[in-house]
This record gives C-alpha cells, sequence and structure tokens, in this order.
C-alpha cells in the first residue's frame, strides 16, 4: 500500500474517462471522491447485513446488490435504498459489477467455495474487497488471494470482525505485550453450537428465479439438493469447510493473534462425526497446532450439538500466561494475575468498527485490520485440521515456508481444488 492519492486509488479517473454516471451526493453521504462505491455479492444471510451496515456509513454508498437468487432483490433494494436514500441497482452475475468502473470495492458474503475466486476476479478488475471468513476455500487459494491483493495493490479484508473490535485489540495489543499475565505459552480457543442435522433430501430442480450455475460457480456440477443449499452447504466439502472453517475461524484467528504467531508447523486432530451424521464436515473437532515462530501452543474445541457457556462464553478464548491468563468472548473479557480476578471494562461488540476500518484503509492506502494475509494464514487452520480429519492421518506437518504438507500427497493433494471453468483461479494472478 503505497498510494497517498484517493482519487487514482479508487479509480475513478477511469470512470470518469469510461462515461460512466458518476452518483450524486446523498443525504448524509460524503462527496462522490470521499465516498467509497460498493457492490455486495451474496445478500441472503450476512450479506444482508453488511449491505445494510455500509449503506448505514457516510463514507459509503452501495451502488449494488448481487445474488444468484432473483427472489431477494425487491426487498434488498428497498431496505437499503430506506437507510441510505438511493436504491442500489440489482445484479445476478458479479463479473458486470466487476466491469462497472463506478464501483470501488466488492463485498463478498458467498459461501464459502465463492470466496476466493471473486476476490481474485476482483482484485484483476481493480477494486477492493472485503471478503467474509473463512478467507479461502483450501489453502492455495488463500495464497493466491493474499498475491493478487499485492499485485493489483488494492485493499483485502476479511470479515473476521474481533480484530477491529475495541476490547480484542486492548487485550491483543496492550495487555498481553505488557507482561501481565507473564509469557503466554498456550492459547485455548473453543466454539459450541447447537447444529440440527439434515433430513435426507432427494435432488430436484433448483428454485425458480436461482441461477445455480452461477451458485455452483467453481465447484463440480453436480443436481441441486436442497441439502447442499441454504446454510446447510456449510457441512459439505465441495462448498464449505465445516464449523471449525464457519465460527471457529473467529476464535482460532483470535488465538492466533494473540500468541503473534504465523502459519502453523504441525496439526494433530481428532474429530468425528457425533451427532450430525448426514454431514460431511466434522461436527466436533479437537485439534492443537505448533508454530515455528513460538514455541506456544494453540489448542481448539468445537462442538455442534450444545451451546456450553465456558468462562462466560460459548465461543472464546483463554490466553495462559505464566503469571496469569486472560479470558476473552464477545460480550467482554477477564483478566487474571494468578488466580485473583482484576477489573477490567469493555465495549459492546460491533461489526460497524470492521467495516470503518476498511473504508479507512481504502482512503489512508494502508493495511486493513484483517488484511488477507492474516486471514489466510487464520483460515489454514482449519483447513489443516480437516486434512488431518479426511485422510484419517490424525496429524498433518507443514512447512511454513512453502506452505505445502511434508511428506504426504494425499493430504498435499487436499490443499487446493479443482476449478470449473470458466471459474479458474490461475497460478500466476
Ligand atoms: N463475519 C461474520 O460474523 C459472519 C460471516 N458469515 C460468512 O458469510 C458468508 C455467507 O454466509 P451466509 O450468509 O450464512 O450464507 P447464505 O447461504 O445464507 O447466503 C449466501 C448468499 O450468497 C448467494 N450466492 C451464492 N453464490 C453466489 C454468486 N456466485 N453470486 C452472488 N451470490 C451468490 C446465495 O444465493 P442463494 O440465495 O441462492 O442461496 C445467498 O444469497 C459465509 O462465508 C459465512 O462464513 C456468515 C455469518 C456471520
Ligand atoms: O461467522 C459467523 C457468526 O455466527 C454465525 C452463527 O453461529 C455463524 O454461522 C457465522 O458464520
Amino acid at each position: 500500500m503505497t498510494s497517498p492519492n484517493r482519487r487514482a486509488f479508487l479509480g475513478r479517473s477511469a470512470a470518469a474517462a469510461a462515461g460512466w454516471t458518476v452518483l450524486a451526493p446523498r443525504s448524509g453521504k460524503a462527496a462522490p471522491a470521499d465516498r467509497v462505491n460498493v457492490a455486495v455479492m451474496g445478500i441472503r444471510g450476512r450479506g444482508g447485513g453488511l449491505a445494510q451496515g455500509f449503506a448505514g456509513l457516510p463514507g459509503a454508498l452501495v451502488t449494488h446488490v448481487v445474488d444468484v437468487d432473483s427472489n431477494l432483490f425487491g426487498n434488498a433494494v428497498e431496505a437499503i435504498g430506506r437507510i441510505q436514500d438511493h436504491e442500489p441497482e440489482a445484479v445476478t452475475d458479479f463479473r458486470r459489477v466487476l466491469d462497472n468502473p463506478d464501483v470501488d470495492a466488492l463485498v463478498v458474503a458467498t459461501p464459502d467455495h465463492w470466496h476466493a475466486p471473486a476476490t481474485v476476479f476482483a482484485c484483476q478488475a481493480g477494486k477492493h474487497v472485503y471478503v467474509e471468513k473463512p478467507a479461502s476455500h483450501t489453502l492455495w487459494e488463500g495464497r493466491k488471494m493474499v498475491e493478487a491483493a499485492r499485485k493489483y495493490d488494492r485493499v483485502v479484508q476479511v470479515g473476521t470482525q474481533s480484530r477491529s473490535t475495541p476490547h480484542y485489540r486492548r487485550v491483543i495489543e496492550e495487555v498481553l505485550p505488557s507482561g501481565r499475565i507473564g509469557t503466554v505459552l498456550q492459547a485455548r480457543a473453543w466454539n459450541s453450537q447447537k447444529r440440527p442435522d439434515l433430513s435426507p433430501q432427494a435432488d430436484g430442480p433448483a428454485p425458480e428465479g436461482v441461477d445455480y450455475d452461477l451458485w455452483l460457480g467453481p465447484a463440480p456440477e453436480r443436481p441441486f439438493n436442497p441439502n447442499r443449499f441454504h446454510y446447510a452447504w456449510h457441512w459439505m466439502w465441495d462448498y464449505g469447510t465445516g464449523d471449525a472453517g464457519n465460527d471457529g475461524v473467529h476464535d482460532l484467528d483470535i488465538a492466533r493473534w494473540g500468541l503473534g504467531v504465523g502459519m502453523p508447523t504441525s496439526v494433530a486432530c481428532t474429530a468425528s462425526r457425533m451427532v450430525n451424521t448426514t454431514w460431511e464436515t466434522p461436527d466436533s473437532v479437537f485439534a492443537s497446532f505448533t508454530f515455528a515462530d513460538s514455541p506456544a501452543v494453540l489448542v481448539f474445541e468445537q462442538r455442534d450439538w450444545s451451546p456450553y457457556v465456558e468462562a462466560g462464553y460459548e465461543n472464546g478464548v483463554i490466553f495462559f500466561g505464566t503469571e496469569g491468563r486472560v479470558e476473552i468472548g464477545r460480550s467482554g473479557w477477564r483478566l487474571f494475575e494468578g488466580n485473583e480476578p482484576v477489573p477490567v471494562e469493555s465495549e459492546p461488540f460491533a461489526d460497524r468498527h470492521h467495516f470503518e476500518d476498511f473504508l479507512d484503509a481504502i482512503a489512508s492506502a494502508r493495511l486493513p485490520n484483517a488484511d488477507i494475509e492474516q486471514g489466510h494464514r487464520s483460515a489454514a487452520l482449519p483447513h489443516l485440521a480437516n486434512i488431518a480429519f479426511r485422510t484419517g492421518r490424525g496429524c498433518v506437518t507443514i512447512d511454513p515456508e512453502t506452505e505445502e504438507v511434508v511428506g504426504d500427497t494425499e493430504a498435499q493433494a487436499l490443499t487446493r481444488r479443482e476449478y470449473r471453468v470458466p471459474f479458474v483461479i490461475p497460478d500466476r494472478v
């Protein structure tokens, strides 16, 4: 990130040259030159919230909503129009917004198998990207995302919003480095949910109004089945990464951030389908990770059959130091010196900080709080635990420099996927 020239960084000169309409400023919105025009891709679940969040910020205008399901457009356009006093255009194929020089940034809230192709293609088209977690669907494509961000000098923020949340920043940037709990030697992250199993469903036609071919995108062609569609896709390897890659990656990212470590060197994983037997992905994961740059160990537990509360949080992290510990979750944090609790203060969790950080990173041509390099490394943790499960090895060793599995061709093969033409990420982005 080098360019201090905001207009050049946004690429608006190209817009003017091409004769595209630059939208007039709306009430409460910054002037066009100081505003980021955003297209949101995938608006059913998380994308709806992201679109409304960006629409509510003075520094952004949601110019497009993009979804393969045209049934979603009416309500989304109206809701966003009410928030920002400007109705976005609805588009089925995201490649149309990549062709539009008026669009500065793409927000990707699709299923995981689309994250990397959409991000790489968007960077190639000169767009900044906010991509939901997990950053990638495979280890290899995460590295391609980093390469694309750097080559095209684009801001790529991953949707691990804790990275912009004040109490997480305070603990990880001030409390842990201060030595108040001594040397941190272990982080234990957990994520517990009650997730329903699926009842078997026959293949059949995709719902009216859905472009199923575009939904599949880079994934293998196969008949439509409801158990591989809305939200259920999380538990199918062609599209999802299991709950470790879904909700668990938030806690894994916080743990890795707090330990200050990079790519892991080994992963030991015991995982299984204990209750949700129709899933392809595990509903129970116990994994431990070691790193080349620290003696500290990261331990992770995922349970999808009961929302247990531990240390006050369903999902959380404990940093264990030689002289105390910190327990942290979305609702707050606790500090213990030895075993003595020390009073601390916290602010409520809000996604807004992360959206604002993305806009500010674009404005000031700097790396965002959850830069794609960090998102890629954190996504590597569930990917490698999943590989240990899928191969039945229980343990995988990684070269942190090459990011390849050592001495195991079957495990290495699972670090990347075949892309269905034309949704192919090239070796050289
Ligand atoms: N950071 C956070 O706190 C959260 C992050 N997430 C992340 O957000 C992402 C989306 O999750 P979620 O909203 O629950 O999933 P959903 O399945 O509910 O929504 C995904 C949306 O993307 C659409 N879609 C699929 N392919 C395309 C495409 N090629 N172009 C445009 N739209 C497409 C889907 O279409 P259709 O309507 O036909 O299914 C759907 O509308 C996931 O990666 C998830 O991990 C989710 C929740 C919270
Ligand atoms: O990131 C996320 C936050 O919480 C949701 C509900 O458990 C998850 O599914 C989601 O992906």
